[in-house]
């Protein structure tokens, strides 16, 4: 994480001391760097260059306009899996032949919606949808360009529930069942097929599972291809994984030179739609220690961030390093760092070496840009945190810290109450 960094003023974000953003808004706070969003977003591009390609940005991972803006702004496209995604995308100014639009549950309204921005490829996930999809598109006089997404059965060796792409998934087609849909297609007046999609998982760390999977998948493609189907579009998913702790991550040029010659057989333009490569580094998450607390033999630092901030350690037992913001190698503490929220399972950091720190010192947690934001709850009524975007010495609140009118808006208590 190059963009965070000690010097003065304690841990910084490029040009800017991160303890002075917490002075001034507080904390539970996410902080951006612009810097290395476009870092991550370049070696992709490059690790691409002599294959046609487009990297499209996976929106769940950090769906903030302003992120989605830099990102649309270096030219990426984005994968969509909501209408509620495709309008933030759209908010941001993504232009929407770049847009790709996967999920197994896509209602009517978000196929119309979708349909009426024109987007680039839905990628069809059920011989259902691909029905629905017929309807909608021929009810309303337009054309639906379709991916088949695909299964294509491989243990991407990751946690189990951000595996996507084995026999037991609810996500996408076995390989042999996409080719009887295919032909299905062929019947169909308003859907196009031309495109073959996969996503295995998230946070891979071997290129072994993606390689197996896409030669199977492009295997796919070459055999529609045969069989007369204009397959334009290679879409290989994302799921590169990153470094949390001292994981041994392949670098995109490793990985896309891996699988380079299956995707040159193919002959189509490839597309991927990565989330966590671009936005896990390029955040952290400030907080706020509010006790210190010992109970037994065992220490707590109680924090002013919890599970509703941060899903990832109560849900996946994942780990993010924790920093202390003033300094750097302070002495540490075997500790739990948890948060206020009424779960045994609300927890930051578990049985770990952490700062020593004392109460009122700022925390940060790294890697926190991908599926941090984006999987906050209100949870215990609990305002979400706000969010920075840092770009050399400038930095902006680009989501203000929700307040507590925020947590009842939309309710009404009925006159019969
Ligand atoms: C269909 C699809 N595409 C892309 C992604 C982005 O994955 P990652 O953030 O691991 O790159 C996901 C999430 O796993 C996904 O489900
Ligand atoms: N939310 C997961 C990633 C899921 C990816 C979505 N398909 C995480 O934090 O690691």
């Amino acid at each position: 994480m190059d963009d965070f960094y000690y010097g003065e003023g304690g841990l910084r974000c490029e040009g800017v001391a991160l303890a002075e953003i917490s002075e001034s808004i507080g904390s539970p706070t996410y902080v951006y760097s612009f810097a290395a969003l476009e870092r991550a977003y370049r070696e992709l591009e490059e690790a691409f260059s002599g294959l046609d390609h487009l990297v499209c940005y996976a929106v769940k991972a950090n769906g903030n306009l302003s992120v989605l803006r830099t990102l649309a702004s270096l030219g990426a496209g984005a994968d969509i899996v909501s209408g509620g995604e495709l309008y933030r995308a759209m908010k941001a100014g993504f232009d929407p032949k770049k847009v790709v639009f996967a999920g197994v549950g896509k209602t009517e309204a978000e196929i119309m919606a979708a349909l009426g921005e024109r987007i680039l490829l839905f990628n069809v996930e059920s011989a259902s949808e691909l029905e629905r999809l017929e309807e909608i598109a021929g009810r309303f006089g337009k054309r639906a360009r379709v991916s088949l997404r695909v299964n294509p059965d491989v243990d991407p060796g990751t946690h189990a529930h951000i595996s996507t792409g084995q026999g037991e998934s609810k996500f996408g087609i076995p390989i042999d069942e996409a080719l009887v849909l295919a032909e299905k297609i062929g019947r169909y007046r308003c859907v196009d097929l031309i495109g073959v999609h996969q996503h295995i998982g998230s946070q891979i760390t071997k290129i072994a599972p993606h390689a197996e999977a896409i030669e199977k998948s492009a295997g796919l493609v070459e055999e529609l291809k045969r069989r007369g189907f204009d397959i334009r579009y290679f879409n290989i998913g994302g799921g590169l994984g990153i470094r949390y702790r001292d994981e041994e991550v392949p670098s995109p040029k490793e990985y896309i030179d891996a699988i380079r010659p299956s995707l040159e057989a193919t002959g189509a333009k490839i597309l991927c739609e990565m989330g966590r490569y671009i936005a896990g580094n390029a955040g952290v998450l400030l907080t706020r220690v509010v006790y210190r607390k010992k109970s037994g033999a065992k220490s707590f630092l109680v924090a002013d961030a919890g599970m509703n901030d941060l899903l990832r350690p109560s849900l996946y037992d994942a780990h993010h390093e924790v920093r202390s913001v003033k300094e750097n190698g302070s002495s540490s503490l075997k500790a739990d760092l948890v948060g206020p929220v009424c779960e045994s399972g609300d927890y930051l950091a578990r049985d770990r070496e952490l700062p020593d720190a004392a109460e009122g010192d700022l925390l940060a947690l790294m890697g926190t840009g991908a599926y941090g934001f984006s999987m906050a709850s209100n949870y215990n009524s609990r305002p979400r945190a706000a969010e920075v975007m840092v770009k050399g010495d400038r930095w902006a609140v680009i989501r203000e810290r929700e307040h507590n009118a925020d947590l009842i808006k939309g309710e009404v208590v009925p006159a019969f109450l």
